[in-house]
């Protein structure tokens, strides 16, 4: 992870960090809900996102994955703003990332073959019969079994729509996998089982990942940075090991407040925040 840099006036600099959020604000109308986020994350390095609710995490993973626009900053990979991305020129920024949503966005009418590889076919990737095979494929390594693959979103649980959520968003094999909750609403051993093949994902193809999650020590054991988000801004981002005592402190009771009503959030002035 580096600091974000002189990217900023010069973004084909060659010193880019891979992935760079710079100075993000993002408002609904009157509502600031991401404010002058900033983080930058080498090819193949992992982050989870922990916070209270509303602290603006599900938006920042959708200002990267380019679903929402921001209304200042950007979101740069290898240097060039997503905003701006050619898809004459450039591999799409689509195809470059995958995305899990918080609530899975599956299509109802569509089969989870379908669902599982819906960009491949749109794109022209594949055929439908490889289509096909590959959903089984994905399915199987989400742990489940082929005859899913013809059911519809609504004969699956909740937990079963999870992971084909998180097979859809690895079809493509991404740069860049943007994961909400991917283990929210999961027993512990497949929980597990999810979070240790984010990881042998992120190891054999170098994808850099960043994952929202409210388990902190999911976030703390399985990823190599962390950054913590209250009320639409970073309070502090920096590599697991090096977290305080007190910021873990701090986040469990913030964690706590978001499930007991708002709590107040003391060291909040932007001079206090910190980034690693
Ligand atoms: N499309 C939208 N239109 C208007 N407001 C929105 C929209 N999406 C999110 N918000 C608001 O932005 C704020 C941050 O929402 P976000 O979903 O990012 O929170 P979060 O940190 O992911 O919370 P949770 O952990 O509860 O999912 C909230 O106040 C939410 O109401």
């Amino acid at each position: 992870m580096t600091l974000p840099n002189d990217t900023a006036q010069n973004p084909a600099n060659a010193t880019s960090p891979f992935l760079a959020i710079h100075n993000l604000v993002k408002k609904f109308g009157e509502n600031t809900v991401l404010d002058d986020v900033s983080l930058s994350l080498d090819r193949g390095q992992t982050m989870a996102i922990i916070g209270p609710s509303a602290a603006g995490k599900s938006v920042l993973l959708k200002c990267m994955a380019g679903v929402y626009g921001a209304n200042q900053g950007s979101v740069l990979i290898e240097g060039k703003n997503i905003a701006e991305n050619d898809a004459s020129n450039d591999a799409s920024w689509t195809d470059r990332v995958g995305m899990l949503f918080q609530q899975n966005a599956l299509f109802d009418s569509l089969p989870i073959w379908q669902n599982v590889c819906f960009q491949l076919i749109e794109n022209g990737s594949l055929s439908r019969k490889q289509a096909k095979e590959r959903a089984v494929e994905l399915l199987g390594l989400v742990g489940l079994d082929a005859d899913s693959a013809t059911l519809r979103p609504a004969d699956l649980s909740g937990g079963m729509q999870k992971r084909v959520g998180i097979a859809r968003a690895i079809a493509n094999n991404p740069e860049i996998l943007l994961l909400d909750n991917p283990t929210a609403g999961l027993d512990p051993v497949l929980s597990n089982h999810i979070e240790n093949m984010i990881e042998t994902i992120a190891k054999k193809h170098k994808t850099t990942v960043i994952t929202v999650t409210n388990d902190m020590e999911i976030a703390r054991n399985r990823y190599d940075f962390l950054t913590m988000m209250h009320e639409g801004r970073v309070y502090w981002s920096g590599k697991r090991d090096d977290i305080s005592d007190a910021h873990n402190e701090h986040l469990t009771q913030m964690l706590k407040g978001s499930s007991q009503g708002p709590i107040s959030m003391r060291t909040r002035n932007r001079g206090q925040h910190l980034v690693a």
